[in-house]
């Protein structure tokens, strides 16, 4: 990927993709600087967005362009690697490196800074998401929380130029839940990153929003700005996703 342009939108797409007779989807959308939600039930489409941003899938037909470089344009033969791409990516599962400590797993994610500094700053990294004194335990003898607050400073820590996020919080209590929503909110300010959250809940929208897109099975996603939400919202049919039960 070039460098990227800083006034240009974070995510210009405009792609499809099918999985032959399970699934297909066509996303058509701009997502703007700040947080951009998600937000519509299970099964509509989501996930397989996000992961065609991140390059896990790639589209049949159409350009994916992030900051205004093409990361995915089939006709031109353009497939940018996932690990390319500049992403930060939180998932339900943390997915942190079972065998490395809490700090050990921060280190592996600060390879663009110099060895001597990068213990200090995987510290300092623990330290904004209030999991300092985690630095020396395995991921198997943490909360999910606690995870989760690792793998957030994981992404972060790698300077991405966008931050993907899947869920990263459904799995969690409810206590737990609204304080790492808070943690999320004040970080993505702090770092001003770009940020996707896939997400169900309505309370994320109100709480980390600035702009949803509103998705629905054999419908659409269609943006709105987080002050138009209301959680019972579908989106306008202008843009088909349909699948094995609902095509359009
Ligand atoms: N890799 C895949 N291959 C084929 N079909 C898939 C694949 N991943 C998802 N699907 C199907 O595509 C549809 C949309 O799935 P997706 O996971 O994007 O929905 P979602 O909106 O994220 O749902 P949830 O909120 O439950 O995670 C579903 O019908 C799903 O079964």
């Amino acid at each position: 990927m070039t460098q990227p342009d800083p006034t240009a939108p974070p995510v210009v797409m405009n792609a499809t993709w099918s999985s032959g007779d399970r699934a297909s989807i066509h996303a058509d959308f701009t997502a703007p600087s700040g947080t951009t939600v998600f937000f519509g039930p299970s099964g509509s489409g989501k996930s397989l967005t996000l992961a065609l941003i991140a390059g896990l899938l790639r589209p049949q037909s159409g350009t994916i362009h992030l900051h205004d470089s093409p990361v995915a344009d089939p006709a031109n033969k353009i497939h940018v690697r996932t690990q390319d791409r500049h992403l930060g990516m939180v998932f339900q599962d943390a997915a942190l490196l079972p065998h490395r400590t809490a700090l050990g797993n921060l280190t592996l994610a600060l390879r663009h800074v110099p060895h001597r500094e990068r213990h200090d700053q995987a510290t300092a990294w623990l330290e904004r998401v209030g999991a300092a004194h985690l630095a020396e335990q395995k991921p198997r003898t943490l909360s999910g929380g606690e995870r989760q607050r690792i793998a957030l400073a994981r992404a972060l820590a790698g300077q991405p130029r966008l931050l993907l996020l899947d869920e990263p919080f459904s799995a969690l209590d409810r206590p737990t839940r609204h304080q790492l929503r808070d943690l999320l909110a004040t970080l993505t300010r702090e770092e001003r990153i770009p940020t996707l959250l896939v997400t169900h809940d309505p309370d994320d929208v109100t709480a980390l929003a600035d702009n949803v897109l509103l998705f629905a099975p054999g419908h659409t996603r269609h943006l709105i700005s987080a002050a138009e939400f209301e959680p019972t919202q579908r989106p306008t049919p202008d843009v088909a996703l349909s699948d094995g039960r609902c095509a359009q």
